[in-house]
């Protein structure tokens, strides 16, 4: 069962000299329920613009999403909005509120629902104790390193209880031993909660220590997918090959000298 389905989805951006500018090309895609799914490509290829149509951030110029079954290009504003709490989303810049403490940005997505306060405090307990944050509930986030930030805006992301995490980049601005703890709590959902998670990358190294099945991603396009193993053990793609010989897990990646 597919969790989201994408149908020749395009997204045309306009230049400034009103030029129409293709930046996601027909592209089709399935997410299985309760994988870990990994999107790979280098900065501009459209990765962002392509998730963000996922919960109608980015409207596609034409093409269908369908969540849970659900065409979400169809629903009205508030259908829409209820549709979009089940999708989470993380991003590399974390995207906190700085005057809000860690509690109060975990809290921010319930104003909506029709929740107690004693309810919705016992839903961020969990949480804080989950990602390992309680200690830290009352601190500001300029107070936070970058893995303890990016910890707070996971358990934000989860306090609807979604069917789906989409993270775009969230481990890019972090060290490689804060990135692996962030990686292996993503992991740990996945299991825990069977929460699908999508995991927007640059870093091939991130792709496959997580993902089950991976799109490749360029100019737009998604130009080979299937099980992570398989792709990366058999690249059908000069460019597949390529990201490989430039990846950090490449032994032979060397700087020559000059
Ligand atoms: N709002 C926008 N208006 C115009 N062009 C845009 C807009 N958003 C993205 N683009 C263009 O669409 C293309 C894809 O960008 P996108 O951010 O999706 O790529 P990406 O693979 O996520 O790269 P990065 O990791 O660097 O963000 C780029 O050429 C970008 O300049």
């Amino acid at each position: 069962m597919s969790i989201i389905e994408l149908n020749h989805i395009n997204v045309n951006f306009k230049n400034s000299q009103k030029e129409s500018i293709p930046a996601i090309k027909d592209v089709s895609l399935k997410i299985p329920t309760g994988q870990i799914f990994g999107i790979i490509g280098y900065s501009g290829a459209g990765k962002s613009t392509l998730v963000r149509t996922i919960n109608l951030l980015q409207r596609p110029t034409s093409g269908s999403v369908l969540f849970n079954q659900t065409e979400l290009t169809n629903l009205k504003p508030a259908a829409l909005r209820q549709a979009r709490q089940k999708i989470g989303m993380i991003f590399q810049h974390f995207n906190l509120m700085d005057s809000m403490t860690v509690r109060e940005n975990i809290l921010l997505p319930l104003q909506e629902t029709t929740l107690t306060p004693p309810q919705k405090a016992a839903k961020v307990d969990v949480l804080l104790n989950q990602v390992n944050l309680t200690d830290l509930a009352d601190q500001y986030p300029r107070q936070l390193s970058g893995g303890q930030k990016q910890r707070v805006a996971i358990a934000r992301a989860l306090v609807n209880d979604p069917d789906i995490l989409i993270s775009d980049e969230a481990t890019s601005a972090l060290d490689p031993k804060t990135t692996y703890q962030i990686l292996q709590l993503l992991k740990e959902l996945n299991a825990k909660y069977h929460l699908t998670i999508v995991l927007i990358t640059h870093e091939l190294e991130v792709v496959t220590a997580l993902a089950q099945n991976v799109a490749i991603m360029a100019a737009g396009e998604i130009i080979e997918t299937g099980p992570t193993q398989q792709i990366f053990n058999n690249p059908q793609t000069s460019f597949t090959q390529e990201l490989i010989q430039y990846s950090k897990i490449n032994p032979a990646w060397e700087v020559t000298d000059v």
